[in-house]
């Protein structure tokens, strides 16, 4: 199928870097062995990565957005250019070592714009705000955190208060598939050929604004040449999708469970004891309930800190968690 205006922004790249080669293509969909590719008149291919050596290439991995040669008769990717920025998510997870390994995953490549979208009708705290922040990483761009679900009034005005107090230079924007007008303001603030990629925990809202925009329902089901007509199903991965009529690019992510919830800090110095030991645990997530080689379970039991004490605090966690 092909879309007047598509052309995943393969245009503006050969122009700005100067490319005498035609035959660029864009990453929209990555599987573990085949990408979906996009060429620069919207028509999609899938190619299969068997013949194609990253390593050759120099990378670890092909992802969306990134901007590839692809020749067809050797049926292989031949080039990924440098990336303008990488969108990653580093996550920290305390396993069965006594080390926190730090994980940093590629999400997204050339992205222009990104949006960390949270619903107001969830728990929302500073700190929660800055795990997102931290967790969702571009070199070179500032994020905007787009307030979603804002039909919830109350919640909306509290939230959006806090964020101006705590962070006052950060952008802010609103949205509810309930208020229309949200969606044109939305819709005015973007700005052409730009890619988007948008995150946020599972719920918040993705899939809806991206539907809500296009103006349809954007099934996430890529038709693709070649093989297969049937057309593929990506709910689970990261797909970027064309939005022609408003010239952008809009980056679906996979909604993640939490981010490393560690324990609220809103009444910390009642616990700042528990918390010091807690480093001391085995795992760094540990709930300090039955875990083995918890230290603050042992200094329960060496008396160190009362049983009451711990007993507050295990309540104070559960009343706290998401
Ligand atoms: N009240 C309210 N509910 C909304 C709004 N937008 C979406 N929802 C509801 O929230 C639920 C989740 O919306 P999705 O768009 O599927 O959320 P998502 O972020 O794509 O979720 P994942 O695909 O799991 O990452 C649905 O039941 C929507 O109807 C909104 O603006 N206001
Ligand atoms: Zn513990």
């Amino acid at each position: 199928m092909k879309n007047r205006n598509v052309d995943f922004g393969i245009k503006t790249f050969i122009l700005k870097n100067n490319l005498s080669d035609n035959k660029i293509y864009r990453v929209i969909n990555n599987f573990s062995k085949k990408v979906i590719l996009a060429n620069q008149h919207g028509d999609l291919l899938t190619v299969n990565l068997a013949h194609t050596n990253l390593t050759k290439l120099g990378i670890d991995k092909i992802i969306v957005g990134d901007y590839v040669s692809y020749s067809p008769i050797e049926g292989k990717i031949t080039k990924v250019y440098p990336r303008d920025n990488i969108l990653s998510k580093v996550t920290s997870s305390a396993e069965k070592s006594w080390h926190v390994k730090s994980q940093k995953q590629l999400l997204a490549s050339n992205v222009d714009e990104i949006w960390v979208m949270i619903a107001v009708d969830q728990r929302f705290t500073i700190e929660k705000l800055e795990r997102y922040l931290e967790t969702f990483r571009i070199s070179d761009r500032d994020p905007i955190i787009l307030l979603s679900k804002a039909d919830h009034i109350t919640e909306y005005k509290e939230i959006k208060n806090k964020i101006g107090q705590a962070y006052p230079t950060l952008k802010v924007r609103t949205v509810s598939a309930y208020l229309p007008e949200t969606i044109q303001q939305i819709k005015k603030m973007l700005i052409k050929g730009h890619t988007i990629a948008v995150v946020g925990a599972s719920g918040v809202g993705k899939s809806t604004l991206l539907n809500n925009l296009a103006g349809k329902d954007v099934n996430k089901v890529s038709n693709v040449r070649s093989g297969d007509q049937k057309g593929r199903h990506t709910t689970t991965s990261i797909t970027l999708n064309a939005l022609p009529d408003l010239d952008i690019y809009y980056i679906d992510t996979p909604g993640f469970k939490a981010i490393n919830s560690t324990a609220q800090k809103s009444n910390p110095a009642v616990f700042n004891d528990i918390e010091a030991l807690a480093k001391n645990c085995k795992f760094r997530n540990c709930s300090h309930l039955s875990e083995p080689k918890c230290a603050v379970k042992a200094a329960v039991q060496e008396g160190t800190i009362t049983e009451e004490h711990y007993q507050s605090y295990i309540n104070f966690e559960k009343r706290n968690k998401k």
